[in-house]
């Protein structure tokens, strides 16, 4: 996607300034568009812990750079497998990252040392260029949802999607899962409006997806987490779109905290309830979302406290609650697949079950 009249991925090598990788500090947006040059495997596994890099298709593709800068140090077999494991163990729920080091490892494995560095670079640039074409496909398979909305209402008004989280481009290598659709329903010229979920603690959707939609000039409002349920009695939301991190083999989605209740929201008030994905995101393992899952539990400072830039210019963090009260993190929740509509992939869209998704993917449900 573009920023400015430029485009951009959300990670690049830089093979003149000694293979480094490059991303976007997830962490200073919307208000610094900060470049972080990554030049070792520590720094890519600090990125991803403290969500400088975050969205679980982009965590995978920079873990996978992140076991190339570790090879260059050390390539022996012993090394390999500990630097592999240090970095699928950053973050635990969205199954690309566990997805992009075994595809690594299964590439670099049955070579000899000294030819694994090259390989590893070759392997993650693969894993760059595919999901950037994943996520355009989806974007093409979504767009119909959002055209049948429009032909059928007729009158012009705009088609409200409301979506949770960062699922844009910035979240994975490029175009995004649940944003897709809606760059490409834009980009046609479709009356389309986002209502973003500000997505408490850590605020993506108020800070990453208005950032994204700003940027490429597509209409949005930003609501407090609590609004939707809201807005869904009024009929001013005709569609959900969320991205996810980990959909089981029966269709069970873990996302972003508070996207069950969102889909709890939709299903009471026949709004249909999609899930954008590309299929490394399919955990083909687990069958039960909710005891099969392991969801993330984050430091509780990060619902404490709350980060913003003062009317100085200044990035600070302020404290919202009195101290000594603890507080908890759950990172995310699991929508099970009897609440979602269907699911959109690069192969098409269908059923959250595990017929759907065997139809789409025969050759790896087995
Ligand atoms: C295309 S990204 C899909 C999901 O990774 C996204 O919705 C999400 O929940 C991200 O969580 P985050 O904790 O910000 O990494």
């Amino acid at each position: 996607m573009k920023i400015g009249n430029v485009p951009y991925r959300s990670v690049w090598v830089d093979q003149d300034d000694g293979w480094s990788i490059h991303i976007f500090d997830q962490t200073r947006l919307p208000w610094n568009l900060d470049v972080l040059r990554l030049t070792d495997m520590e720094q890519v596994a600090h990125a991803i812990r403290t969500m400088q890099v975050r969205g679980a298709p982009l965590i995978g593709a920079v873990a996978a750079y992140g076991l190339a800068l570790a090879l260059r140090v050390d390539a022996a077999d012993a090394a390999m497998e500990r630097d592999a494991a240090l970095l699928a163990a950053t973050r635990p729920t969205a199954i690309n990252l566990r997805w992009a080091i075994e595809r690594m490892l299964d590439r670099l494995r049955p070579l000899a040392p000294a030819d694994r560095v090259a390989a590893a670079y070759d392997e993650a640039g693969r894993i760059c260029d595919e999901d950037a074409a994943q996520n355009e496909s989806i974007g093409r398979h979504g767009l119909p949802l959002i055209e049948e909305i429009a032909a059928r209402r007729g009158d012009g008004k705009p088609v409200n999607i409301l979506t949770h989280c960062n699922a844009g481009w910035i979240a994975t290598v490029d175009w995004g899962t649940a944003l897709a659709p809606i760059y490409m329903a834009h980009d046609r010229g479709l009356n389309v409006h986002v209502w973003v979920d500000e997505t408490r603690p850590r605020n993506q959707g108020a800070a990453l997806t208005a950032w994204e939609l700003g940027s490429h000039g597509v209409p949005h409002t930003v609501v407090a987490d609590n609004a939707g349920g809201h807005l869904m009695q009024h009929r001013a939301v005709d569609l959900v779109i969320v991205g996810t991190d980990r959909v089981t083999r029966a269709g069970d989605v873990a996302n972003k905290i508070g996207t069950y209740l969102k889909a709890l929201a939709a299903r009471d008030n026949g709004v249909p309830f999609w899930v954008a994905l590309p299929s490394t995101t399919i955990d083909w393992r687990v069958r039960d979302g909710l005891t099969e899952i392991p969801i993330e539990e984050r430091n509780g400072d990060e619902v404490t406290a709350i980060t913003g830039r003062t009317a100085a210019g200044l990035i600070e963090t302020v404290h919202l609650t009195p101290p000594g009260s603890r507080a908890a993190n759950p990172a995310f929740d699991v929508t099970p697949a009897r609440l979602v509509t269907g699911l959109i992939t690069e192969r098409g869209c269908c059923e959250a079950t595990g017929a759907g998704l065997a139809a789409l993917f025969p050759e790896q449900a087995g």
